[in-house]
């Protein structure tokens, strides 16, 4: 049985957890908050019906899963690693050069990080050849993307054992041929997360109403087309080419208007006031439970297409 250490075991080193030892790999947990045996247990309780709707075992998984007390132990014998920690370069780095002492050297060391490039994570490593992100979408358990990118010191024996370790899973691994910061999926998310927040805390629309104009629009239009073919399709029978003649011009002054957030304090607590006006009335495990629940429907719709 291959040996996983998830090291992280926050939001994202929890649900990859799961996914890894409910597909019968041997995981072992290295985190140290102390109240990690605490909060595993209460996740193994709340993800249950999530597992169901996945059709993966509720019960038996826990049982490939070691919480380890310190992060020799989880990752000495592992033959993957997959790093879940604070987002934070000095920190990763100090921690690759740390974790590299106790493996062995075909270790293949894959992070989770949102934005930040191997190259940069791998800096301290004797053998930066077996470090690429595994950048995956919340909740890794459910969302299929996984973006594979390499750092220049990255082998293709690397990447190739990545890619055909995530498929393995189920997932959707992209490969991302350059190292740009926050790859694609969050350049993409960030860009447009910033026009919400500006609509949002100016005072154009409320907070639900800008997520309902999203699910009802183009959250749902991108789930089936993606934005490229949408643009393609939004052209006539001339396609992409009439799209962008028709509407290019329309689009560009769109992109000047498009306002600026500055994430200070006051911006910040502003924006969090209204989100539990808007979602507080039920909690994040409720949130996240009725997200997953119509994602993997939809999911397992997209797939019978
Ligand atoms: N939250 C999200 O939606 C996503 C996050 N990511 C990335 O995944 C990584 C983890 O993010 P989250 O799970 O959200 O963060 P989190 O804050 O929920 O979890 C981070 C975990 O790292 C642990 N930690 C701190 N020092 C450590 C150490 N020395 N050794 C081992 N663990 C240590 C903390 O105790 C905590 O449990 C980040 O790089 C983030 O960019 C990627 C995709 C989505
Ligand atoms: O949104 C996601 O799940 C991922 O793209 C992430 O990396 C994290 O959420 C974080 O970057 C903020 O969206």
């Amino acid at each position: 049985m291959k040996r996983i250490a998830v090291v992280g075991a926050g939001t994202i080193g929890l649900s990859w957890a799961t996914l890894f030892a409910t597909k019968g790999f041997r995981v072992f947990i290295y985190d140290p908050r102390n109240d990690l045996k605490e909060v595993f247990e209460e996740y193994v309780q709340s993800i249950k019906p999530t597992l169901e709707l996945l059709e993966l075992p509720t019960e038996e998984w826990v049982q490939h899963i070691t919480l380890s007390t310190s992060l020799e132990e989880a990752v000495k014998d592992a033959q993957i690693i997959q790093e879940n920690g604070p987002e934070n370069l000095a920190w990763k780095q100090q921690l690759y050069a740390e974790m590299e002492q106790f493996v062995a050297p075909d270790t293949l060391f894959l992070s989770s990080s949102s934005t930040l490039g191997a190259s940069d994570i791998a800096e301290k490593m004797q053998m930066p050849g077996r470090m690429l992100i595994g950048h995956p979408f919340n909740p890794p358990l459910v969302m299929p993307l996984v973006e594979v990118v390499p750092g220049k010191s990255t082998s293709q024996d690397s990447v190739e054992s990545a890619m055909t370790f995530y498929a393995s899973l189920g997932k959707k691994p992209r490969l991302i041929q350059k190292e740009v910061f926050g790859f694609v999926a969050n350049r993409l998310q960030f860009a447009m997360l910033q026009e919400a927040m500006h609509l949002v805390d100016s005072g154009v629309v409320s907070m639900n109403d800008l997520d309902e104009i999203v699910k009802d629009s183009i959250g749902l239009r991108w789930a089936v087309t993606g934005p490229m073919l949408g643009m393609h399709l939004g052209g006539g029978q001339s396609g992409m080419e009439a799209f962008l003649r028709h509407l290019g011009t329309t689009m560009e002054r769109t992109w000047r208007e498009q306002g600026d957030v500055v994430l200070d304090d006051e911006t910040i607590k502003r924006l969090a006031e209204k989100s539990l006006g808007a979602y507080g009335h039920r909690t994040i495990a409720e949130h996240g439970r009725a997200r997953d629940e119509l994602q993997i429907e939809f999911l397992t719709k997209r797939r019978e297409k």
